[in-house]
């Protein structure tokens, strides 16, 4: 039997320390219903110190990354206004940040039926997401990432543009005017709209609700690239803008 709480306060330390820890499975294996368990609790310490909900996160949604991770589902991890970057993102506080486009749904009302998730949806936007894993060398088992909210650190998103179709929108991200990634936002389960549905099919599976406010970042369309220091990003959703950060 693991120790949840202690689990998530072994994460939450690795966070606040700035500092990667061995792989939560390496002392004992754990499932994926334990890693949710871990992952809730980690979140609960950021609302403790204040923090409010303020969206999720879809994880390998793209099926590269399934395959990769021998997985048949998506994974999802828990947002809060403390990991919404502002124009510049502070990287020492992070272990080995890493970049990538996004598509971002805005929900405009309480999403309590999967049926009801895609009309409840106010907004899209293009984003982006730094992850930054906890464990060293970035690697991990799927309960590993699970319970490491899905390597959540910060995210951002550009302006809100009317919900449209984006079964194919072409992605751009660039660092220092260098295009690093292209992609299309087909990769994300053939449509980041099948990505929203899952959302909601997670949220609601776990006693949740996708509430007004919120966002939802669809997943990678691409690979993550590692972040430096003083490095200006933008990523570019054809018909949907950009949206820029600086890191130092
Ligand atoms: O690869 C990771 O660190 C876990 C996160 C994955 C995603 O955010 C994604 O696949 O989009």
């Amino acid at each position: 039997m693991v120790d949840v709480q202690a689990l998530a306060a072994t994460l939450d330390g690795a966070v606040r320390d700035v500092r990667a820890v061995p792989k939560l499975t390496d002392a004992a294996p754990f499932d994926v219903p334990t890693a949710y368990a871990v992952q809730r609790e980690l979140i609960e310490h950021r609302i403790r110190r204040g923090e409010r909900f303020s969206g999720v996160k879809m994880g390998f949604t793209s099926r590269a990354k399934m395959v990769q991770m021998g997985v048949d589902d998506v994974i999802w991890g828990l947002l809060t206004d403390g990991m919404q970057a502002g124009e510049t993102a502070d990287l020492s506080n992070l272990i080995h940040p890493r970049i990538e486009p996004e598509i971002v749904y805005l929900i405009g009302r309480e999403v309590r039926s999967v049926a009801e998730v895609e009309s409840a949806v106010a907004g899209v936007a293009v984003g982006f997401e730094i992850l930054d894993s906890r464990y060293e060398d970035f690697k991990f088992t799927l309960p590993d990432v699970i319970a490491d909210n899905a390597s959540a650190a910060l995210y951002g998103f550009g302006a809100w543009h009317e919900p449209r179709d984006l079964s194919n929108v072409g992605l751009l991200m660039e660092i220092d005017g260098r295009p690093v990634q292209t992609g299309s936002s087909a990769a994300i389960l053939g449509d980041p709209a099948r990505s929203l549905r899952a959302a909601a099919r997670l949220a609601l599976g776990a006693g949740m609700t996708l509430e007004p406010g919120w966002v939802v970042l669809a997943g990678a369309a691409t690979a993550a690239v590692p972040l430096p220091k003083d490095a200006h990003v933008r990523v570019t959703g054809a018909g949907l803008g950009g949206a820029e950060v600086t890191t130092r």
